[in-house]
């Protein structure tokens, strides 16, 4: 009889790398000798891997966190398509060791472009993370407590404004503020209860609120159920370089686009 954890040895067998989600360093230390080759995906590099992969948002839902970590291996070239992995991820206890193991085999089909997403846009990696932030807030918290949606435009302003026309004056038309500033968080809170899409440059400055979005629709794909919010946020990263992150008023998730695709989705109130 083979005790539970020979059994379960199986779930290691053969496996090319070990990957550790936002490790301890006890934890990163414990598996110094393992012989397979060590990545962690952490928002910082705390315990020194050779092997590394940021992570700029802590993705709650666990496939995501996967589905990135995985696709920034594969970029960074420490795995490959064919390989499988381990991958030792906490699902309940926020913050503390690896609670749960899931083995992943390495494919072209897990390019789900999340890495790409914040790694390989226009606008730099911390903006987007912002924006993403924002948006994330907003969804949780709503606007006085009615639910609220937006739509942000960021990276190639430039082209992103000869696709679209003012609706109203643009209250960032002589400021120079930028995502990530707290006051600027509020701004953006208190103009989103208007209409039209919020315009961010590549590095960040926010260029204009209330355009309305004129791009073509024409080949764009978008889940059914999403209205000309959703419609405009996808098909204006088709026609420009830059990203869409769009909060639904309606069903209240976060979603972001890029060349024309729906790439995640996020539940703010899993945040
Ligand atoms: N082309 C556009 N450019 C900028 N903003 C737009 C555009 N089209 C719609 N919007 C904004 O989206 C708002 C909601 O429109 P609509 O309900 O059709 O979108 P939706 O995709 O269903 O989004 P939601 O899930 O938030 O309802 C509009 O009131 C308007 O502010
Ligand atoms: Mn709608």
């Amino acid at each position: 009889m083979a005790t539970l954890r020979d059994s379960l040895g199986d779930f290691v067998d053969g496996v090319d790398g070990l990957f550790l989600f936002s490790p301890s360093t006890a934890y990163y230390e414990r598996f110094a000798d393992a012989d397979v080759p060590r990545v962690v995906i952490a928002n910082e590099n705390g315990v020194g891997a050779d092997s590394f992969v940021e992570l700029p948002l802590e993705f709650d839902n666990v496939r995501d966190r996967i589905r990135f970590g995985v696709e920034g291996a594969m970029e960074h070239g420490f795995v490959a398509a064919g390989d499988t992995v381990a991958c030792a991820v906490s699902v309940f206890e926020e913050g503390g060791d690896a609670d749960s193991l899931v083995r992943v085999r390495v494919d072209e089909s897990m390019r789900s472009g999340i890495y790409d997403l914040f790694t390989d846009s226009r606008a730099e990696p911390g903006v987007i993370r912002d924006v993403f932030e924002v948006a994330i807030d907003l969804g949780k918290k709503g606007q006085k407590g009615k639910p609220v949606g937006a739509l942000f435009v960021v990276g190639d302003a430039g082209k992103v404004m000869n696709k679209s026309r003012p609706l109203s004056y643009n209250p960032f038309e002589k400021s120079h503020v930028h995502v990530g500033d707290p006051i600027v968080n509020v701004m953006l809170k208190e103009f989103s209860r208007l209409d039209g899409a919020f315009v961010v440059s590549d590095s960040g400055k926010i260029v204009s609120a209330y355009r309305y979005l004129e791009p073509s629709a024409e080949g764009v794909d978008i889940p059914k159920g999403l209205g000309a919010r959703h419609m405009a946020g996808g098909a204006i990263t088709r026609d420009t370089n830059a990203i869409a992150i769009v909060l639904s008023e309606s069903d209240g998730m976060v979603r972001a686009f890029k060349g024309g695709d729906l790439i995640l989705e996020i539940d703010p109130e899993e945040y």
